[in-house]
């Protein structure tokens, strides 16, 4: 098989698909593999990296497009890749498809295979190519959120830690999950006094029994987390519903009711947002202020630390890249009910059910289109 690897396009994207070991161990198995001229420099991988793994370098991603019978990337096809796209060519990347109406119109129309690293699920029901991001995510989000809490980024004026006679600030995370946990690491860490809700009473007892006194631990009702948010000066989104748009679980009223510099930090935003003012914004322009709230919602976080996100991201998606180049889709697809479990549009039908219903579009099992 021929495997693709362009370089990324999404503003300030610095992670690559494939790091070189990754590229030698599909070519070890008998195929090809082009890398985009410069496509891992930004994780400081080189062509030279790359061409002595086995890689072809090639400069022009539309004969790169073009040629692959699978394309390889971390983020969502941006518009300008998804006209590349063909009819039976293998996509393997995030997608994050129920907040993004015209990349699922795209996808469908392109006949393409799209399978979406955040949909693979593990034996232990957790979503093992989605872990690693979130947990680079969860630990950026009281980092990004202190320096936002900056007078001259728009916040309080607040330091985490606070200072002995100057109380610590307040942290609320909402979503006690992968991402949630290493974001209550850090802020504990950090010395902030941090209060994590949830709405799995195993979630609230592992926390629990992983951070002691550490931490407050909240059940998640819709009164509990308007008394929070009024008094976080930080609060950091990262519920999920896998494969479905975030529920907004903090309202525009609510958001007014915070302290003016309080600073929010929307995690889940890739998802669509946790909060109803969060709007997906980029590295370049991270925060805008709604009501006087600082907002940070960057759909690729990761990105920020692009060496060590590639190389985590790596160490996941390499099995499943391996069983799609050897087998194929179809066959990798029935081999694996957890790789199956990606597969979110293909052939111009959509095979995961939180999107179609997210978008009012039918739903086609991908055992039926398996069968076919
Ligand atoms: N912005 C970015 O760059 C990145 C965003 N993410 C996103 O972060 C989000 C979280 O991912 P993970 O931590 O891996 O998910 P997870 O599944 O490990 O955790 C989500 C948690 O949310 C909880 N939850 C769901 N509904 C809830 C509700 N109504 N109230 C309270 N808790 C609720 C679940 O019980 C679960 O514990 C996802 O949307 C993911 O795509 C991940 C990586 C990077
Ligand atoms: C998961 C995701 O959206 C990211 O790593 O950028
Ligand atoms: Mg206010």
């Amino acid at each position: 098989m021929l495997i693709g690897v362009p370089k990324e396009i999404k503003d300030n994207e610095f992670r690559v698909g494939l790091i070189p070991s990754s590229v030698a161990e599909l070519v070890h198995h008998g195929h090809k593999v082009w890398v985009e001229t410069n496509a891992g420099v930004g994780a400081g991988l080189s062509d030279a990296d790359y061409a002595g793994a086995g890689a072809e370098i090639v400069d022009n991603p539309d004969i790169l497009f073009a040629k692959a019978d699978m394309i390889v990337k971390v983020k969502e096809p941006l518009a300008v890749e998804r006209k590349k796209l063909r009819q039976g060519q293998i996509l393997f990347t995030y997608l994050h498809l129920a907040p993004d109406a015209d990349q699922t119109h795209d996808l469908v129309a392109s006949g393409a295979v799209c399978i979406a690293y955040e949909t693979v699920t593990s034996a232990t029901g957790a979503l093992p190519l989605l872990t690693p991001m979130s947990e680079v995510a969860g630990r950026l989000a009281p980092q990004v959120g202190a320096h936002s809490l900056e007078k001259a980024q728009g916040g309080r004026g607040i330091l985490l830690g606070g200072v002995p006679g100057v109380p610590a600030a307040e942290v609320v995370i909402l979503g006690g999950g992968v991402s949630g946990t290493h974001a209550a690491t850090i802020a504990v860490g950090m010395g902030a006094k941090v209060t994590v809700v949830d709405r799995s009473a195993e979630a609230l007892k592992r926390l629990a029994a992983q951070f002691g006194t550490s931490i407050s631990t909240v059940f998640s009702t819709r009164s509990a987390i308007e008394e929070l948010v009024k008094r976080a000066d930080l609060l950091i989104g990262t519920v999920l519903v896998p494969g479905a748009a975030a529920p907004k679980l903090v309202s525009r009223d609510m958001v007014r009711s915070m302290k003016p510099g309080a600073v929010i930090v929307d995690v889940a935003i890739d998802q669509g947002g946790c909060i109803e003012t969060s709007k997906a914004t980029t590295h370049s322009n991270p925060t805008y202020v709604v009501d006087g709230v600082v907002h940070y919602c960057v759909a690729n976080m990761p990105g920020a630390v692009a060496r060590t996100s590639t190389f985590a991201l790596n160490n996941v998606t390499l099995p499943f890249a391996v069983a799609l180049a050897d087998k194929g889709w179809k066959q990798a697809l029935r081999d694996d009910p957890h790789l199956r479990n990606g597969l979110n549009v293909v052939d111009g039908k959509i095979t995961c059910r939180p999107v179609a219903e997210a978008h009012n579009l039918a739903y086609v099992s991908t055992e039926s289109v398996l069968q076919a």
